[in-house]
């Protein structure tokens, strides 16, 4: 691996999403209500049945990204558009978000869910950056205060809400939070959401992650026991990896638990859900050994090759830096060979794909490994080894 693979990496990843990826969704199944679309079949056209609130808000966050590493496009009016869209159309009486909308922004579904109301949060916070507006950092707050007044639980943690299962616990939406929460701090400051973030970093450290092997579990009983049945082996190397990716992220205010925590996760996903012969990271595997489902949808890539920067940008060794390519050479087999705009999302264990209408959810995933890939200082990095260099002759 060399550092010129690493920037060509990084070219081909801009290209794709500055002169690919974010002209064309901008524009595909944009509705006149300000909602992006949902899903799009292969050749490009929408289907309007819903529009998922937690998508919407995903794509605020891809396509402020995507103005701030220089897209020219109508990103920023749409941001603006969709953001006020949401807090006038979805928000319910009680200050939470609605499940669904329908194609002219009407309320499909008014259940509130903990998932959604997180990636309302991490939409806010990068609304509010990219629109320098610091009111959308006000209305974070604001959903924040509903959050912990009705949905923290005494356990640790937050309700799911209306829409889940709520007979088990999940990890899940605390890591979108804890998302939000670190990009709230990051592009505002204000100290709560740090606050908020360590305090889920916590709770993740002390009860999410099994302590014989560094892995990330799913599935727990009220009081975060791991279930007693097989779901409580379950580990998915992409959510160790998204894991240690925020982990990386959060050293700066909570220091080497962080880092500690990054480098049991990523060891265990490395070991044991990256499927050679595809070239790519597998959907779930059991901590007792084995694999308990062997496709391999397109958001793990991601999350592989943000585990893989974060980690670089701090290691410098050969073994991240080649994870970052191998990563990036495995999200690209998702893309249409010959609409690489587009993509498909689950690779079945012969290396084929499901046939499914494209999620434009997976935008989110793209962009947000892009983003952190091009953020990637690789004179920094090359400073970083000089110095290991020397102080280890
Ligand atoms: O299926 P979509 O909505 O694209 O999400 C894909 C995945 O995203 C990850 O970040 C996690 O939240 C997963 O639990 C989720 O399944």
């Amino acid at each position: 691996m060399t550092v010129a693979e690493l920037k060509q990496v990084q070219t081909q990843a801009r290209d794709w999403l500055i002169n690919i990826a974010a002209p064309f969704w901008s524009d595909a199944g944009r509705t006149p209500s300000g909602l992006y679309a949902e899903r799009l079949d292969r050749q490009g056209q929408p289907n309007t049945e819903y529009y998922r609130t937690f998508v919407q808000a995903r794509q605020i966050f891809s396509f402020s990204a995507a103005c701030k590493k220089g897209w020219s496009g109508a990103g920023a009016e749409q941001v603006q558009q969709t953001v006020d869209c949401l807090l006038e159309k979805a928000r319910r009486g009680d200050g939470l978000f609605v499940h669904r909308l329908a194609y002219d922004a009407s309320v499909l579904d008014a259940r509130a869910d903990l998932y959604d109301q997180a990636f309302i949060l991490f939409g806010l916070g990068a609304a509010g950056d990219l629109l320098c507006a610091p009111r959308l950092f006000d209305e974070a707050e604001r959903l924040l205060d509903v959050l912990e007044d009705r949905w923290s639980d005494a356990a640790g943690g937050f309700n799911e809400g209306e829409v889940v299962d709520r007979s088990i616990r999940r990890q899940n939406p605390h890591m979108h939070l804890l998302e939000a929460f670190s990009t709230l701090y990051k592009v505002s400051g204000r100290q709560r959401f740090g606050d908020a973030a360590v305090s889920i970093a916590e709770l993740c450290r002390t009860r999410f992650i099994d302590p014989d092997t560094g892995a990330l579990l799913e599935y727990f009983e009220q009081d975060w026991r791991p279930l007693a049945d097989v779901r409580g082996q379950i580990a998915e190397p992409g959510h160790c990896l998204e894991w240690a990716w925020l982990f990386e992220g959060l050293a700066s205010i909570w220091g080497d638990e962080a880092l500690m925590s990054s480098d049991r996760l990523t060891a265990f996903a490395r070991t044991r859900g990256i499927d050679a012969t595809r070239g790519v990271a597998i959907n779930e595997v059991l901590t007792r050994g084995g694999v308990h489902d062997d496709k391999a949808r397109l958001w793990p890539q991601t999350e592989r090759m943000k585990a893989a920067v974060s980690r670089y940008a701090r290691t410098g060794s050969d073994d991240d830096g080649r994870e970052i390519i191998n990563a990036y050479r495995g999200l690209e087999k998702y893309f249409l060979p010959d609409r690489p705009e587009l993509w498909m999302d689950k690779m079945l264990r012969d290396g084929t794909f499901l046939d499914e209408l494209v999620p434009a959810s997976s935008f989110y995933h793209i962009s947000c490994g892009i983003n952190e890939l091009l953020d990637l200082d690789l004179a920094g990095v090359q400073q970083l080894q000089i110095g290991c260099k020397t102080a280890a002759g």
